[in-house]
């Protein structure tokens, strides 16, 4: 079966920069592609690369996907290489939602698109428009909602505790250590007791402040859930080895980015969390047959795509999920809601390209 292949790129500025270690983010680009079997069923996919987290760059991604012929196959989809793991999830999930399709009754026809008259979903409500997922035999599943760094998060907390949430991930390792452990101490005496507490140093902290973070963790009587990537992805022994010597877990992130570094993670010995991002994990199939063969504590998280990458992701989640880990993406509050993402039928190559 040969697909027709399009693509569009899109650029989404968040309401508030993303504050972490590395510095504030302050727009999210990528690309959104469209496959069309021969009875013009299509699946939607997203490219959403961080190349600052261990992905390939945007522009490695739109590279690849300029020199690819218009009309494509499986086979070319999988083999996508490893060094491109936005892309393989991508293409892989349109290609999922095109067969997805194909075992559905069609009932509806607005996403029956003529080839010749191409016009995207908005991504933001993709779910009105989509096929109804495979229903889960898992339990309904919570989110965690992502804090603004430093004391930002104290007011933060309480409009999204009504909203719901009670699983919170607060940035840190954006101010001095000791700044940031008061706001902390402020900010566990604030949350209700019922609430827990992610802390996500994306590897901004150097081993004595690791350590630090963790003893006070330790002593902290609030839900601690986890300390996230604390050191940098070179410092995986000083990780494995806090991992034995504190109370609070530890959950890898950029250590663990992609399905390489998951495996090789893994295979050295860490049995802690493991932070997975579908987006840019690489090969949703290679990370469901990982995730099955070994029944690691996995806790996914968004990569601030929009809504097409995020029911792909959504779906690997809920499939992969186990102890009932709260997923990591309560972060709509970072974008408006009726921003446009790009118009289908513009072509502007990205400007980072
Ligand atoms: O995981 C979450 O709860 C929210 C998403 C998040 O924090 C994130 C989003 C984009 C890039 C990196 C990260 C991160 O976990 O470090
Ligand atoms: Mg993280």
């Amino acid at each position: 079966m040969n697909y027709q292949f399009d693509f569009r790129p899109y650029r989404r500025k968040f309401v508030r920069g993303v504050a972490t270690s590395h510095g504030v983010w302050e727009i999210r680009e990528g690309i959104i592609l469209r496959l069309t079997d021969e009875t013009n069923k299509v699946g939607w996919g997203e490219i959403a690369p961080i190349s600052w987290f261990g992905s390939e760059t945007l522009a490695q991604a739109w590279d690849f996907c300029c020199h690819l012929p218009q009309e494509i196959t499986e086979e070319t989809i999988f083999s996508i290489p490893d060094q491109l793991p936005a892309c393989q999830f991508g293409f892989e999930s349109a290609l999922w939602e095109m067969k997805e399709w194909n075992s559905w009754r069609m009932g509806d026809k607005r996403i029956l698109l003529s080839p010749h008259h191409p016009t995207a979903p908005n991504p933001h409500s993709l779910s009105v428009v989509g096929p109804p997922s495979s229903p889960s035999p898992h339990l309904p599943m919570t989110h965690s909602a992502l804090l603004p760094a430093g004391e930002a998060a104290l007011q933060a907390w309480e409009n999204l505790w009504q909203q719901g949430y009670s699983t919170f991930k607060w940035k840190i390792g954006v101010y001095p250590t000791p700044v940031e452990l008061k706001i902390l101490d402020l900010l566990t005496q604030s949350l209700p007791a019922s609430a827990k507490l992610r802390l996500d140093a994306n590897g901004g902290l150097n081993q004595e402040q690791a350590k630090l973070w963790l003893e006070s963790c330790d002593r902290c009587k609030a839900n601690i859930e986890f300390l996230e990537q604390p050191l940098s992805v070179d410092e995986f022994p000083v990780m494995l080895e806090l991992s034995q010597r504190y109370q609070t877990a530890i959950a890898l992130d950029e250590s663990v980015a992609t399905l390489p570094q998951l495996k090789y993670c893994f295979q050295q010995g860490w049995r802690g969390i493991f932070v997975i991002k579908p987006g840019i994990v690489g090969s949703p199939s290679r990370l469901r047959q990982f995730c099955q063969q070994h029944e690691i504590d996995a806790v996914f998280s968004s990569v601030f795509e929009t809504a097409i990458g995020r029911k792909a992701a959504l779906q690997i989640a809920v499939e992969l999920s186990r102890y009932n880990r709260a997923m990591g993406f309560g972060v709509d509050h970072y974008f408006v809601e009726e921003e446009g993402v790009g118009r289908w039928g513009s072509v502007d190559a990205p400007s980072s390209a």
